[in-house]
Parts: structure tokens; C-alpha cells; sequence
């Protein structure tokens, strides 16, 4: 059984490919197929359906949207969307177990349904039996990507599919993990740059998990908001620190490899096939202990990074882009950048060629009883093999990165997240079908 593709056009692409026009555009399909059936702006085109017994009348993206809200985030694509996306301001992540009694038959029902779901939402459309709460927002960039825990393929009884990328990771000395913040065996990340449309998309997949799968955890986030900055800047941390400086980009030739398992893995590969276009992500919630931060000299934070702090640049010289002199020394004979310093130690050339796309969002939850904010990193990493990514780089943080001091990782969890849903497939079809 397939999902219903009809709706799977944009109306908005992404932010580099947007125009500035003020007005929805309508892809010719959507125009074809389905407004011109009902007129455009937010009427209601009468019952879709067809997934799952969802069968809600689904409205066009608001017509009234300034840039931020018109942009959208093609559902359907080789890779799910929300690893390569530009990093968007608000982030939920959520962490379902299946219910005791649900297998494989409802894990496939609810991957059809949770996908239907996000494509619509994705597009900015609204349903009629929607909570209103993303009515005149349109798409903002949302995006939902979905992945599988480890102990998915046990109670699925599909455990021959389970990849070896999915073995624990290791643990590490400076771990304080709560198992019950952790793992899981489905995971959704959702990001917008939308508040409300961001909350909207969670509450509807939650609801619509229905008596198949339970909330084991969530967490929420947040990043810089697009268009803040005159011109497009890596965001800040709560620390202050420029971060995300020297991601792997998109335009370098061995990107994909170390991103993304093949689209068609090789013979003897350690993936199996329906993993084809997928990632794994590791997803750590990461502790900040600010009020020790916050008591270091500026020169001496920028020690612990290797960074300056006002514009990232290498304490070496240049520009947030000049490239480390990893061995250039200042007068008194030492290192610029010190040994311990954790842009110098996480470097892919300290580390054997170990390499991951950093993608996180902040999170602030409050104060405890003696005022200590509840604040850090929602540490996302992408990668095509965890053993070659967040692994070696993680071993030689918990050896000595002078950054260790100052964080506590309290949470941890890795995903296999399938490749993107071609048209009228859902996410994770070529395993739960296979
Ligand atoms: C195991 C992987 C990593 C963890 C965990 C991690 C935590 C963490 N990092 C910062 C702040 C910065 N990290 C920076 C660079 C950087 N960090 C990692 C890996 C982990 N970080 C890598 C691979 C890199 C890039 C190294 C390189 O190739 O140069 C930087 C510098 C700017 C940048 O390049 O992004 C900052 C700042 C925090 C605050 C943190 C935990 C809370
Ligand atoms: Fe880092």
C-alpha cells in the first residue's frame, strides 16, 4: 500500500531556492490536480484521505505569508529532510516506544500515516479537523525526519534488517546518561522556523501515533532565527560561541560518503539495503555548566575552543574561515591553539578522518532550586557510519578536551534514519515491507 503523493509538490522551495515574491505559487500539478477543483487560499478541497482512514479535508498554505512562513521543504527526496536543511529556530525532539501488543503490521500503519502527515504539513496545508494551531503561518521550513532505535527491530521481529551501525555506542568516562532520556525505538526530529508550526507538527504525529506508540521522551530546542542577521551567519551556542564553523559542506567532493549510506550499497556492505540514502544520528542532550563558564576570562574560553569568541576566527589569526596554523607558536614557545583544545582535538585529521555533520539546536528548560539553568546543546551529528564519525572524535573528547569541564552529557541515542520517501512511498517502507 502506498501513501497518497498527490500533494507532495512545495509550494515554496528551500530558503536558497526561494524567491522573494509575495504571493503562494502553485506547482502546476497542485494547480491541476487539486485547486482547480476548489479555487486558491486557504478553502478547504474536500476529503483526501486515502491513508489509513485519514481522511481529512486539506486547505492550501495560507495566502497572506511573508518569507519566512512561504518557505517550504520538499517531503519526498533521496535523503529525509532536516539533516542537510539550513538549521532552523525551533526543535522538537521526540522518542516514541510501540505500545505492548504492536508489531510490525502497526509500526508500518503508523510510518504510513506519520508520513501522509508530514508531507501535508510540510507543504503548509492545513486539515479540517486541524487544532488551528498552524492556521496563517504556512510551512515555515518545517521538517520532520524520522529514524529507528535498536530496539525497533526486536519488537518488530525484524532483527535479521537491524544494522551493525546500530550496535550500542560505547560508553565513555564522562558519561552521566538517564536511561529514561535516552534511546528508544522510534525517534522524530521536527524543526521550523515557526514556533507554533514547529509545536503543531508534534502534537499531530503524537496524536496520531495513536494506541500503536508512547512518548518515552521529548526534548525541545532552538537556534538563531533566519533573517535576524543582515546576511546569513553560522549560529551561536549558549556559551556565545560561533558553532558549526567547519561542517562538512555540501560542495565537498567526499560529502555524501561521509554523510549518507549509498543509494545503492555495494556488495558486503555493512548496510542493509533498505538503508540506502539513509544516516545515522547520534543525539546527545548535553549539559552546559554556565555558571563555571561564565566565570572563565574571555581569553581563557577562547583557550578552551581554539576559537575567538566575537567572530570564530582560529586564535591563530584570519577569519571565522582561515584554516588553524595548528603549529604556530606565540612567544612563550606554546602552541596558539593548545593541545586540549577542542576544535583542535575534534578536527577529522586528530581523529583518522572522522567526520560527522554537527547539526543541534540549544535548549533552555528552566532553572532548579538553586538557580542553575537547565541549559545546553541538543548535540545532533549525522553521519554514515557511527564507528566513523561520532565515535573516535567522542573517545578523544572523554580523553582531554578542555571543553569537558565545562559540559555534562546526560542523555544519549542513535537512529538509523532510512533514506527519503519516493513519491507515494512512506518513510521506512523498504524495511517494514521487506
Ligand atoms: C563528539 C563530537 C562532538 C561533541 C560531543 C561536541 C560538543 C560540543 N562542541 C561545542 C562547541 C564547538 N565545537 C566546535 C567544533 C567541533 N566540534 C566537533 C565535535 C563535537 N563537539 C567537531 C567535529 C568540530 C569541528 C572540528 C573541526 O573540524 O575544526 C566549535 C568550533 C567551531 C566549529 O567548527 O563549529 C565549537 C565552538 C560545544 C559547546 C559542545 C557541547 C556542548
Ligand atoms: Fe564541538
Amino acid at each position: 500500500m502506498t501513501v497518497d503523493d498527490r500533494e507532495e509538490t512545495p509550494s515554496r522551495t528551500a530558503p536558497e531556492q526561494s524567491d522573494r515574491g509575495s504571493t503562494v505559487e502553485l506547482s502546476r500539478r497542485r494547480l491541476l490536480g487539486t485547486v482547480g477543483a476548489a479555487g486558491v487560499g486557504g478553502i478547504a478541497l474536500g476529503a483526501v484521505g486515502g491513508v489509513a482512514g485519514h481522511a481529512a479535508a486539506q486547505s492550501e498554505p495560507a495566502a497572506d505569508l511573508d518569507s519566512v512562513g512561504r518557505t517550504s521543504v520538499p517531503f519526498n527526496g533521496t535523503h529525509q529532510p532536516g539533516i542537510t536543511t539550513p538549521m532552523q529556530a525551533r526543535g522538537h525532539l521526540v522518542a516514541f516506544d510501540l505500545a505492548p501488543g504492536a508489531g510490525r503490521k502497526e509500526a508500518a500503519a503508523l510510518l504510513r500515516r506519520w508520513s501522509s502527515t508530514a508531507r501535508r504539513l510540510m507543504a503548509g496545508r492545513t486539515a479540517a479537523d486541524d487544532s488551528a494551531v498552524a492556521f496563517d503561518a504556512g510551512p515555515s521550513s518545517l521538517t520532520v525526519t524520522f529514524g529507528f532505535g535498536r530496539s525497533f527491530f526486536g519488537r518488530t521481529g525484524l532483527e535479521k534488517q537491524r544494522p551493525f551501525a546500530l550496535d550500542p555506542l560505547p560508553a565513555f568516562s564522562s558519561d552521566q546518561l538517564d536511561a529514561k532520556r535516552g534511546e528508544g525505538d522510534l525517534w522524530v526530529q521536527i524543526g521550523a522556523d515557526d514556533a507554533l508550526v514547529a509545536f503543531d507538527a508534534l502534537r499531530t504525529l503524537q496524536r496520531e501515533a495513536g494506541d500503536a506508540a508512547r512518548v518515552r521522551w521529548q526534548m525541545n530546542g532552538f537556534n538563531r532565527t533566519p533573517g535576524a542577521t543582515a546576511k546569513p551567519m553560522t549560529t551561536r551556542n549558549l556559551m556565545g560561541q560561533v558553532d558549526g564553523t567547519n561542517n562538512p559542506k555540501e560542495s565537498d567532493p567526499d560529502f555524501q560518503k561521509r554523510i549518507f549510506v549509498p543509494a545503492s550499497p555495494a556488495d558486503g556492505s555493512a548496510d542493509p539495503a533498505w538503508m540506502a540514502g539513509g544516516s545515522y544520528a547520534v543525539v546527545r542532550r548535553i549539559r552546559m555548566l554556565l555558571d563555571d563558564w561564565e566565570k572563565l576570562s574571555l581569553r581563557d574560553q577562547e583557550q578552551v575552543i581554539g576559537r575567538k569568541k566575537s567572530d570564530g576566527a582560529p586564535l591563530t589569526g584570519g577569519s571565522e574561515t582561515t584554516e588553524p596554523a595548528l603549529d604556530k607558536t606565540g612567544p612563550d614557545g606554546k602552541p596558539l591553539i593548545a593541545a586540549d583544545a577542542h576544535a583542535r582535538i575534534s578536527r577529522p585529521d586528530q581523529n583518522g578522518g572522522a567526520a560527522m555533520l554537527r547539526r543541534p539546536f540549544s535548549f533552555h528548560d528552566g532553572y532548579d532550586e538553586d538557580g542553575v539553568p537547565d541549559a545546553g546543546l541538543l548535540f545532533i551529528c549525522w553521519q554514515a557510519d557511527p564507528m566513523r564519525g561520532f565515535v573516535p572524535v567522542q573517545r578523544k573528547l572523554d580523553r582531554g578536551d578542555a571543553l569537558s569541564a565545562f559540559i555534562r552529557h546526560e542523555s544519549s541515542g542513535l537512529f538509523a534514519v532510512p533514506g527519503g520517501a519516493r513519491s507515494g512511498e512512506y518513510v521506512g517502507q523498504r524495511l517494514l515491507e521487506s
